[in-house]
């Protein structure tokens, strides 16, 4: 009997061995496996969400950056309280898209403001505040509680027009800065509202201070006129060539120039720009822009590429030479349509006389001639032959003439024909059913 116990005992107590090592191999399995979980779950953590990286740190936003929050309630760390992030339209030309959060009112190229806020800013957007008023909003002027000061566009609520002007806005130049375009450095978005917060630019547009009543001598000399298209090109410039995809403004007039006190100018109003991609040379689109300024091929088919922005600066260039606005019913008949007017005194070789009489010196010869010489090549009829805004730039800025880069064809050095000389009778320019083209802006 002892025997067999004795036989039994290491039997057993080897089976409690067994046992006990089993276990403690499977908790160690447990625990190694239970470690390393928590261990990828805190470096994913870590990482946040996906990030996009673009190519160029110039990118415009798309897509995500848009949220609307609802009530008063400021969004929390993360975008998470109270805000759904909208899509964009229109930013199908987009290469990808990036992700930004709403960090306590920042929201990575702004803020994010609420309406109390911009209420108060505005002293409840009372009439003394109106700085103007276009076809898709009043502008306001506000200071903010840190006491800068800032325009604060109230986009009309008309059938979805501001939720596509808001959109397109955000997209178009919420990220971009660039001294002579007019910086969006935030909006508001509750309920139905939509609200821009700009830059304040503090010196009226350059259509008050060309065609308002500034008495016989206008404040504004050639030099600061040449300066003032030399800085709206360069605005123009980066829309087009600095950025991927580029921006076309579609709407370039005088009344979208602002300017500041040392007449530094900034163009403003991107409501109607359009993304075109590197692959495309144009865009079809419902034809939009104002009355005067809109390029001939846009115009008549729609087409549109960065070409029709050419036109519209040469345009702006014609009325900033000759302080004539593009299209006046109280002129006499010849010179009711500036660019017919403006091609038959150049033709002619009146160029002198086409100058602006409220300008007091006379500018150099040299500097008025290249000056009419980049109007005409920015309205050639042929949307590929006009120079790119770079190239105006640079033709503006030169100080020696001539600037053609490509060489001179027959038809180049004939003086102008008549059927060149019709050129931009163009169909009445929509501004959409909001308000039409009527300047109603106010003189501040
Ligand atoms: N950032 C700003 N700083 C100062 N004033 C501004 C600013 N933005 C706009 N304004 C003023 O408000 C006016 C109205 O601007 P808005 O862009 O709404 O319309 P518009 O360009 O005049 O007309 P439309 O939009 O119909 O073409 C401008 O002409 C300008 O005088």
């Amino acid at each position: 009997m002892a025997d067999s116990i004795q036989t039994h005992k290491p039997q057993f107590l080897s089976l409690k061995l067994y046992i006990a090592i089993g276990i403690c191999f499977a908790f160690l399995i447990i625990s190694f496996l239970l470690i390393f979980l928590c261990f990828c779950l805190k470096r994913r953590s870590k990482r946040g969400p996906t990030l996009v990286k673009h190519s160029s740190g110039s990118l415009p936003l798309f897509s995500k950056d848009i949220a609307e929050i609802k009530g008063s309630d400021r969004p929390e760390v993360g975008g998470k309280k109270g805000s759904s992030e909208s899509e964009l339209s229109g930013g199908s030309t987009a290469s990808s898209s990036a992700v930004s959060s709403v960090d306590g009112g920042n929201i990575g190229w702004g803020r994010w403001y609420s309406l109390k806020e911009l209420e108060m800013a505005t002293a409840g957007f009372s009439e003394e505040n109106v700085v103007g008023e276009g076809g898709y909003g009043i502008v306001y002027r506000g200071v903010l509680q840190d006491g800068s000061v800032v325009a604060v566009k109230n986009l009309l609520n008309n059938k979805g027009q501001a939720e596509k002007e808001f959109k397109v806005e955000v997209e178009a130049i919420g990220k971009v800065r660039h001294k002579n375009l007019v910086g969006l450095i935030g909006y508001c978005a509750e309920g139905a509202k939509r609200l821009l917060v700009y830059e304040y630019v503090d010196n009226g547009n350059l259509e008050q201070w060309l065609h308002g009543d500034v008495g016989p001598v206008s404040p504004l000399t050639w030099e600061i006129r040449m300066r003032i298209a030399i800085d709206t090109a360069k605005g123009l410039a980066y829309l087009h060539e600095g950025l991927e995809p580029k921006v076309v403004h579609r709407d370039v007039k005088s009344s979208n120039i602002l300017l500041d006190r040392k007449w530094n100018a900034k163009v403003s109003d991107f409501g109607l720009a359009k993304l075109l991609g590197p692959e495309s040379t144009y865009v079809t689109t419902r034809v939009m822009g104002t009355f005067g300024y809109v390029s001939p091929e846009y115009a008549n088919t729609g087409m549109l590429n960065e070409g029709s922005d050419v036109y519209s600066f040469g345009i702006l260039l014609m009325e900033i030479i000759t302080g004539k606005s593009p299209v006046d019913y109280s002129r006499p008949p010849g010179e009711m349509n500036l660019v017919d007017w403006f091609k038959g005194m150049v033709s002619s070789r009146r160029g002198e006389e086409a100058l602006d009489p409220r300008i007091q010196l006379q500018p150099p010869p040299r500097s008025l001639k290249r000056a009419l010489l980049v109007c005409l090549r920015c309205i050639d009829l042929d949307t590929y032959k006009r120079p790119k805004m770079g190239q105006i730039v640079h033709m503006l800025e030169a100080d020696e003439f001539p600037f053609r880069t490509e060489p001179r064809t027959s038809k180049d050095t004939a003086p102008l024909r008549s059927h060149e000389a019709v050129t931009s009778r163009v169909p009445i320019a929509l501004k959409d059913s909001v308000g039409g083209d009527v300047q109603r802006s106010r003189w501040r």
